[in-house]
């Protein structure tokens, strides 16, 4: 981006790095002022929530394991309760973006602080952006109340998330960069991060897929997540995004996989009308073009590329192009009632697997 004018709000947060870095967790819980930690996880993940727990000794109220995808609001009453009933001041989320969205729904009704540790690249810990579901409906919103207060990034946590989900993780991360590039709201700062983060994913999911449990690419692809996740953080969403929450959000796809299968059709769709964003990403991919370096990126790591592949069913297509167009978030190709049958080719092509085009 050249010289052009904008706003940048750099956010306050706290972010510690490294290997082995769980272990500044009480340290960074007294940073904060708060004495009793109520720990938030996934119920597969609760045995280690536990281990922090008990390495938390007197400063843990207690866990919580029930986060899951998407927040349904029954949950985030439950887990509301469950803080105020133990005397919680703070709230430690581990886990992926389903844990971290459950602490944003307590800090969003009380203000508690979140220590929020990823153990996937979703990138949520970095955004004040949080979802909730009620009654089947994923509604989204933006409140400064809800970005974690401190983030801890330990990539030793990381290292037993599957290959599968760690590439459609890092995809779902490169998404929220890729459209950070050409977001209306963007500037040059959100740019530089925006190309590091992909390229950090870039390198790094290959190098996991060979081995799982190579420290510097989980490294690596953190880095790149936190990168990903701030640009999400600081500038809108777009066209991917809406594609992406409707199909999650009214066909009940899975988050990261969605992503990865839309990205390069939705930047095939924006590609004319957004060409310095396209070439950034493609250079930071080290491809010829954003859209087949993403989906090759995708390919080559054995991650899905068609929605058939990942639960959708063919008739459902007309219904999520006339679901997308409603109330159409800004996109440098505008998309509304008038696109309906681009974005119904679009979806065609990503549901058979087809190259973007
Ligand atoms: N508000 C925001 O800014 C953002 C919000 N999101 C939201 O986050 C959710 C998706 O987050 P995502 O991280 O993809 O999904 P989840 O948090 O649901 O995690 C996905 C899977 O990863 C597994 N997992 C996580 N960590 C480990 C680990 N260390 N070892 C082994 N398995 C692990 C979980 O296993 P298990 O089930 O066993 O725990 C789970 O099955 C969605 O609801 C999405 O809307 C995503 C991005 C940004
Ligand atoms: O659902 C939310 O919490 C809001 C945003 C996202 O999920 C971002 C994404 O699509 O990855």
């Amino acid at each position: 981006m050249s010289a052009r004018d904008f706003i940048h709000i750099t956010r306050p947060q706290r972010v510690v790095f490294g290997a082995g870095a769980l272990q500044h967790l009480a340290r960074e819980i007294d940073a904060l002022g708060a004495r009793r930690a109520l720990v938030l996880c996934t119920p597969e993940q609760r045995g280690q929530a536990e281990r922090v727990a008990d390495m938390l000794g007197a400063r843990a109220a207690g866990v919580f394991d029930r986060a899951v995808m998407h927040v349904p609001i029954e949950t985030a009453r439950e887990a509301r309760a469950e803080a105020q009933r133990l005397g919680a001041d703070c709230a430690v989320a581990i886990g992926g973006g389903s844990t971290t969205g459950l602490g944003k729904a307590i800090a969003l009704d009380s203000g508690l602080p979140i220590v929020a540790i990823p153990t996937t690249y979703a990138g949520s810990e970095m955004t004040p952006i949080y979802g909730l579901t009620e009654q089947g409906l994923k509604k989204t919103g933006n409140d400064v109340r809800v970005l974690p207060r401190t983030v801890i990034y330990d990539p030793e946590l990381s290292r037993t998330l599957p290959v599968g989900l760690s590439v459609t993780s890092g995809i779902n991360a490169i998404a929220h960069a890729a459209e950070g590039l050409y977001a209306r709201d963007g500037n040059p700062v959100m740019d530089l991060m925006a190309e590091e983060g992909i390229a950090a994913l870039a390198r790094a999911l290959p190098a996991i897929r060979a081995q799982a449990d190579d420290i510097d690419a989980r490294s690596d692809a953190l880095y790149g997540a936190w990168l990903c996740g701030s640009v999400l953080g600081s500038v809108g969403m777009a066209l991917h995004h809406k594609l992406c929450h409707t199909l999650g959000g009214s066909f009940n796809l899975p988050h990261a996989e969605v992503h990865t299968v839309v990205l390069p059709h939705a930047l095939a769709f924006n590609a004319a009308a957004a060409p310095q964003a396209m070439a950034r990403i493609a250079r930071a991919l080290g491809t010829p073009t954003a859209p087949q370096g993403v989906q090759d990126l995708a390919r080559a790591n054995g991650a899905p590329i068609a929605l058939r592949d990942i639960g959708m069913k063919e008739d459902d297509i007309d219904r999520a192009a006339d679901i997308a167009v409603q109330n159409p978030y800004w996109n440098p190709r505008p998309f509304g009632p008038a696109e309906r049958d681009a974005l119904r080719a679009l979806l065609q092509r990503a549901w058979a697997g087809a190259p973007p085009g």
